[in-house]
């Protein structure tokens, strides 16, 4: 795992500490409306079914390496939409020029109709579009509470981690975001353990810690690269159910996943790229029988299709 941002440093007792002893009984007591906590509760502009998040034309290269060209498509609120394709074909370049990881060569991505820019990745996490990275990134040394409490202060301009350490005055900002933190671990299915350290979770738990930190930045968009890889098919259906389970509670989620039955199970739409472009795009019944896609795929072994 690598720690972003450097600073690993557990946060020393108060209300994590506290919550991290209860018991699973207490627990449960005291997170009973674990959904409505859950929930994104906050303003977002466009209805449900309308466009949430627009790439227009979005081209990125490397050198002489076209990553991504000239690629268009929107993602709907309250959707799933799948985004696959071969191995290389820019799954996550996309991913990571709508997370301001890396500038766009040239087009556009808007969400909620205004162009993002050149606006860095703290911003845009506070825009709204939240992801987790095919290759894990927790605090190692924090505990599943302290990572999900952490993820949720990257969302606010005001430091709930600076009053978790210092500020009394700050004890009702404090509270709600660890109950929510909490809260969040419950619902991603890992509550049982959120006083141990990321590091010592196992890989299952470290991937669902993942999908808990990112929802604590309360997205209008949540971004999922590959959050099954590594998983048996039992564990890949488990954590399908869960990306189900977002989308009903009112998240809109973009999906990479390697797994093409995975995919087609529960996506609503599906935007497949090949060598930095979209050819195809639709619903996975149509995608299943389209003709470029099957071309695209031919000859990929069923595990490294997506
Ligand atoms: N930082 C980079 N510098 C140079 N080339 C890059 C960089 N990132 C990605 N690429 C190249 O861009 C192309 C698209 O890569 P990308 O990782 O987006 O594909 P992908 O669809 O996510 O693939 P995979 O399924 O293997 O993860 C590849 O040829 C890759 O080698």
């Amino acid at each position: 795992m690598t720690q972003p941002g450097g600073a690993d440093a557990p946060i020393e007792g108060g209300l994590v500490a506290e919550v991290e002893q209860m018991s699973a009984e207490e627990r449960a007591e005291h997170f009973a409306e674990v959904a409505e906590v859950v929930a994104p509760d906050r303003e977002i502009s466009v209805d449900m079914g309308q466009t949430l998040l627009e790439l227009d034309e979005l081209t990125v290269q490397f050198g002489g390496l076209v990553a991504l060209d000239h690629v268009s498509f929107s993602i709907k609120r309250g959707e799933i939409l799948g985004l696959i394709g071969p191995n290389g074909a820019g799954k996550t370049t996309c991913f990571n020029a709508m997370t301001g990881v890396y500038r766009p060569t040239s087009g556009r991505v808007l969400l909620e109709d205004k162009p993002l820019g050149k606006a860095a990745r703290h911003k845009i996490t506070q825009l709204g579009i939240a992801r987790t990275f095919q290759n894990i990134r927790l605090f190692a040394e924090m505990t599943a509470l302290e990572n999900v409490v952490v993820g949720a202060d990257a969302r606010h301009s005001t430091s709930v981690v600076g009053a978790l350490l210092r500020l009394p005055k700050h004890h009702k900002e404090e509270k709600e975001a660890v109950d929510r933190a909490m809260a969040l671990l419950e619902f991603v299915g890992i509550a049982d353990r959120a006083a141990e350290k990321a590091k010592n979770l196992p890989y299952g738990y470290q991937r669902r810690l993942e999908i808990a930190r990112a929802l604590a930045t309360e997205p209008k968009l949540l971004c999922l690269d590959e959050p099954a890889a590594g998983f048996n098919p039992a564990e890949k259906e488990e954590l399908m159910g869960l990306i189900r389970t977002i989308r009903d509670d009112g998240y809109t989620v973009l999906l990479i996943e390697h797994d093409m039955k995975l995919v087609m199970g529960v996506t609503d739409r599906i935007v497949v790229l090949e060598f930095g472009k979209k050819i195809a795009e639709g619903v996975p019944a149509e995608i299943r029988e389209n003709p470029a896609v099957i071309a695209a795929y031919l000859g990929v072994p069923d595990d490294d299709v997506a």
